[in-house]
């Protein structure tokens, strides 16, 4: 699997980057181990995501990490499970549930200190409940080698993925009484490393081959529920023993979880590796305003260097005699320039912050713009920055998301206006909707709605443009401007950054 390159507009690129290295809050909820209801965020997320990816047949090809979890929540397998009501606000259309359960799988084994586990995205969400999977701590060791079987892993892959899984967080008694006895503690760690993921190979393979650990699932009164020793053991220890090794442990687990979480349905197709994007364009608009057309944009580089200095350039849409453009194309500087740190994980991977250059353009209405594109000079040199060649397009003009009419209209009112702009030559007829999406929601599931918007009498034809209108839930967070404008269908993808008002 290669490194992804971040070709314009992709949507889902975008906002994997945004939620694994930049401004997304994700990767915060868990940095530096955080710790939480006697456990870590870290332990809930891992173990949320393999009980998730459970349902893995990988013969029939059906379940794995599809998010199914979400319609499973109330069976007993599934006690204690946390960590839906954190990834609820991180989803969108480009973005699953099930990625973002995947997302927190990485972010938390490397905030514990664990292995660099490669993200690819592309999950696709179940619609129902899987079958009733999870391994329980009561069931006999040819059932679990059983049941890891279906799920892609030999035994001795068992063995370790079960380790490094239980690295991190433990047992709560209110959860599994028959492992935690009336008069223990609430809450017992299956290691004395709760806050380590690289650690737990020492204490949990020591203490374990020492007989000294403390963890419920090897030690509990209940013999019947000692699962880890049984699985543990069930190789006369040679595999935990080779697990010893800090190195071979890291490895190990960073091998196996990646495959728990890249074990996908039929007909799913996983992105390529999505690492930190060197430059990354997003909050693309195009509206008419005051006689022009403005051109926004945003082009985000990683580090901060006081030296660079970045212009967009454009190219117009219609040749125009008297153009505001002289030979060398047309250009502006930066409106603004921010920087801002990178999350934990983007650290990590060797970027510690990113750089905003925000770009706004006044276009004449009547050459409009096909293509723009930057270039970036960091001290040394001017260098084009093109989309990989072919430089950003700008598909159509015809419809546009109307960002500043939008921000007007949704002054004071509950919820969100939107105004969308069609060419007013072309307007007539003109049919136009918005398809929202709310993620955040209390059952998980997301809200997806189609609303018809009508002719803006508030804003009457202007710069050529002439403006429909309509009220959007206040929860939704991002959406598809749909059109059908002469016949041709236009779909155009709002993000929230760019939606929230
Ligand atoms: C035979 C297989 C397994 C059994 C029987 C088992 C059983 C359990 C039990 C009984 C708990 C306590 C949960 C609670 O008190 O709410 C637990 C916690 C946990 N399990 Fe497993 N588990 C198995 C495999 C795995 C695997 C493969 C992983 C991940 C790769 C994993 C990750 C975790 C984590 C991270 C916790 C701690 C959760 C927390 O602290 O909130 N488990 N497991």
């Amino acid at each position: 699997v290669s490194s992804a390159t971040f070709k314009w507009p992709d949507p889902r690129m975008d906002l994997i980057d945004e939620t694994l290295y930049g401004a997304k809050q994700l990767a915060a909820l868990t940095e530096n181990c955080a710790p939480r209801d006697k456990t870590t965020v870290a332990a809930q997320w891992i173990r949320l995501a393999y009980h998730d990816s459970s349902t893995a047949d990988v013969r029939e090809q059906t379940g794995g990490l599809d998010a199914s979890i979400v319609y499973e929540l109330e069976e007993d397998e599934n006690v204690g499970v946390k960590g839906l009501d954190d990834f609820r606000h991180f989803t969108s259309p480009y973005v699953s549930m099930a990625d973002v359960i995947a997302m927190g799988t990485v972010l938390s084994v490397a905030s514990c200190g664990g292995p660099i586990i490669p993200f690819r995205g592309g999950r696709v969400d179940a619609t129902k409940a899987g079958p009733d999977t999870v391994p329980e701590p009561y069931e006999d060791l040819e059932d679990h080698i059983e049941s890891f079987k279906r799920q892609g892993f030999t035994k001795t892959e068992m063995i370790g993925l079960v380790a490094c899984g239980h690295t991190l967080g433990g047992v709560r008694k209110v959860d599994f009484p028959d492992i935690i006895p009336e008069t223990g503690p609430d809450f017992e760690n299956f290691d004395r490393t709760e806050f380590k993921f690289d650690n737990a190979v020492y204490v949990d393979v020591t203490e374990f081959l020492d007989d000294t650990t403390a963890n419920p699932l090897v030690r509990t009164f209940n013999e019947t529920n000692r699962s880890d020793l049984r699985i543990f053991g069930s190789d006369k220890n040679v595999t935990m023993r080779s697990l010893a090794s800090p190195d071979k442990f890291s490895k190990t687990c960073g091998s196996l979880l990646e495959r728990m979480i890249n074990t996908v349905p039929k007909g799913v197709k996983l992105t390529d590796t999505v690492d930190p994007f060197e430059n990354k364009v997003s909050g693309v608009s195009l509206f008419p305003q005051n006689g022009t057309l403005v051109l926004q944009a945003t082009l985000r580089r990683i580090s901060a260097n006081p030296k660079r200095s970045v212009k967009l350039f454009w190219q117009e849409r219609q040749k125009q005699g008297s153009s505001a453009c002289n030979s060398s194309g047309c250009s502006v500087n930066p409106t603004k320039t921010t920087t801002y740190s990178a999350s934990f994980f983007g650290k990590l991977r060797g970027v510690k912050e990113f750089t905003n250059y925000e770009f706004r353009a006044q276009i004449p209405l009547g050459a409009s713009v096909s293509k723009f594109w930057f270039t970036v000079d960091e001290g040394s040199g001017a260098k084009t920055v093109e989309n990989g060649g072919g430089r950003y397009e700008i598909e159509q003009d015809t419809v546009v998301y109307d960002p500043a009419r939008t921000t007007i209209a949704s002054a004071g009112v509950d919820g969100k206006v939107l105004v969308v702009g069609v060419r007013t030559e072309q307007a007539a007829g003109a049919k136009v909707s918005v398809e929202t999406y709310q993620g955040d929601t209390s059952n998980y599931i997301p809200i997806i709605q189609n609303v018809d918007l009508q002719l803006d009498t508030k804003n009457p034809p202007k710069d050529g443009y002439t403006f429909f209108t309509g009220s959007i839930s206040s929860g939704a967070s991002y959406l598809h401007v749909n059109a059908v404008v002469g016949g041709k269908k236009i779909r155009q993808f709002v993000d929230s950054k760019d939606l929230v008002l």
